[in-house]
C-alpha cells in the first residue's frame, strides 16, 4: 500500500489477438507508460512526450476521468493532483494505449482512494471502460494472458515463462481501434465459429507446447477478424510475407493494426528485427520482449516496486 504524497505507476503496452485469440489472448509488451503523481492544489497534466500533448491538461484528461469514475464506484473523491506523464506506447497502432492509460487510472484511484482493490477487482472494474480483457489484462497481470468475459465475471490465465520475443512493425499511420471493429460481422454461422474456435485452441495449446511452426500456421488461419480487417493495412500480405521470411514463426494485425506482429523464438528477435528493418524502410520496426510484471505502483522515494495485492 502506497502512502505518501508522490509516487509512480508504471503499465506496459501490449499486443492483443496475436491472430485467431480475438477478444481473449494478449501479451504484454516491454513499451511502458509511466506516471508520476504529486499532490497538488488542481488536477493538472504534464505530458513529458511530444505525442502526448494533444490531450487536456486539466481533469477532463481520460486518465484522471477514469480514477474518478473508479473512486465514485467505492463512493470516494479523490485528491487534486499533478499527474507528469511520458509513454514509449504509440498512440492508435493497436499496441493497446487505451488499455494502458485506463489501466493506469484504475492505479491511480486505487492509491489516492485508499481502494486496496486486488487484480482481479481491477480487471473487472477495467472490463466496464474496454470490453475485451486481452489488452487490460496483459496490462494489469503482465505475461501471455488469456481472458474469458462472461456475464458478471472475467477471468484470466496469465502465463510468464514464454520464450517468445515480439518484432513489432509500425507504421506511421494511425488507426482507432472503433473504426477496426466496424469492418467486422455482427454474426458467424455455426459452422465458422466452431472452427473459428478451433484454430484459437490449437493455436495456443501449440504456442504453450512450444510448436512454434503450428502456432504460425494457425494464427495465419484466424477467421475472426484479420480476413476482413486487412483491407485496411497497406501492403498487409507482402508485409507478412517478409516477416516468415526474416526468420518469425508467426505473423498477425496487432490488436485492431495497423501495427503487425512476428513471434520470433526468444533470442533471434534482434536479428529479425534488423532484417526487416532494411526491407522496410517506411515502418518502425522495434524488437521487444514480454513484459512480466505488469501495472507497477512505487513511491517516488525509488524503494524497489512493490507489488498489487493479489
Ligand atoms: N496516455 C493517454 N492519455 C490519454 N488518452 C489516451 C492515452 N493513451 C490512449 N489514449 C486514448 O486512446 C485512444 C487510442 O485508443 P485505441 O483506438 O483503442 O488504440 P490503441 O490500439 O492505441 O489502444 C487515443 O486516441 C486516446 O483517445
Ligand atoms: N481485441 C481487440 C484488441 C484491440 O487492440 P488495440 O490495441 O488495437 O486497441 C480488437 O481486435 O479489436
Amino acid at each position: 500500500m502506497i502512502s505518501g504524497n508522490s509516487f509512480k505507476i508504471k503499465v506496459p503496452a501490449s499486443t492483443a489477438n496475436l491472430g485467431p485469440g480475438f477478444d481473449s489472448i494478449g501479451l504484454a509488451l516491454n513499451l511502458y507508460l509511466e506516471i508520476m503523481v504529486e499532490k497538488s492544489e488542481r488536477w493538472q497534466v504534464i505530458p513529458l512526450s511530444k505525442e502526448l500533448e494533444v490531450f487536456q491538461n486539466d481533469e477532463s484528461h481520460f486518465i484522471i476521468s477514469v480514477a474518478k469514475q473508479v473512486a465514485k464506484k467505492y463512493y470516494k473523491t479523490l485528491p487534486p493532483c499533478r499527474l507528469s506523464i511520458k509513454s514509449e506506447i504509440p498512440l492508435a497502432r493497436g499496441l493497446g494505449s487505451s488499455a494502458s492509460a485506463i489501466v493506469a487510472g484504475i492505479e491511480l484511484a486505487d492509491v489516492l482512494g485508499a481502494l486496496n482493490l486486488t487484480s482481479q477487482q481491477k480487471l473487472d472494474i477495467a472490463i466496464d471502460f474496454e470490453d475485451h480483457p486481452d489488452n487490460i489484462g496483459a496490462s494489469l497481470y503482465g505475461g501471455l494472458v488469456i481472458g474469458s468475459k462472461n456475464d458478471d465475471h472475467t477471468e484470466i490465465v496469465s502465463i510468464h515463462d514464454l520464450p517468445v520475443e515480439i518484432v513489432v512493425m509500425i507504421p506511421k499511420e494511425e488507426l482507432l481501434t472503433k473504426e477496426s471493429r466496424a469492418v467486422l460481422p455482427d454474426s458467424f454461422s455455426f459452422e465458422v465459429a466452431v472452427r473459428a474456435g478451433s484454430i484459437s485452441n490449437v493455436f495456443i495449446a501449440a504456442l504453450l507446447s512450444q510448436e512454434w511452426n503450428k502456432a504460425g500456421r494457425m494464427m495465419r488461419k484466424d477467421q475472426y477478424h484479420q480476413p476482413f480487417r486487412k483491407r485496411l493495412i497497406t501492403d498487409y500480405d507482402q508485409i507478412e510475407g517478409l516477416a516468415y521470411k526474416a526468420g518469425a514463426f508467426g505473423v498477425a494485425l496487432s490488436g485492431a493494426g495497423p501495427s503487425i506482429i512476428g513471434l520470433v523464438e526468444a533470442g533471434k528477435g534482434k536479428e529479425v528485427a534488423d532484417n526487416l528493418s532494411l526491407v522496410l524502410p517506411k515502418m518502425n520496426v522495434l524488437c521487444l520482449s514480454i513484459d512480466k510484471a505488469g501495472s507497477l505502483v512505487e513511491p517516488t522515494a525509488s524503494i524497489p516496486y512493490i507489488r498489487k495485492a493479489l
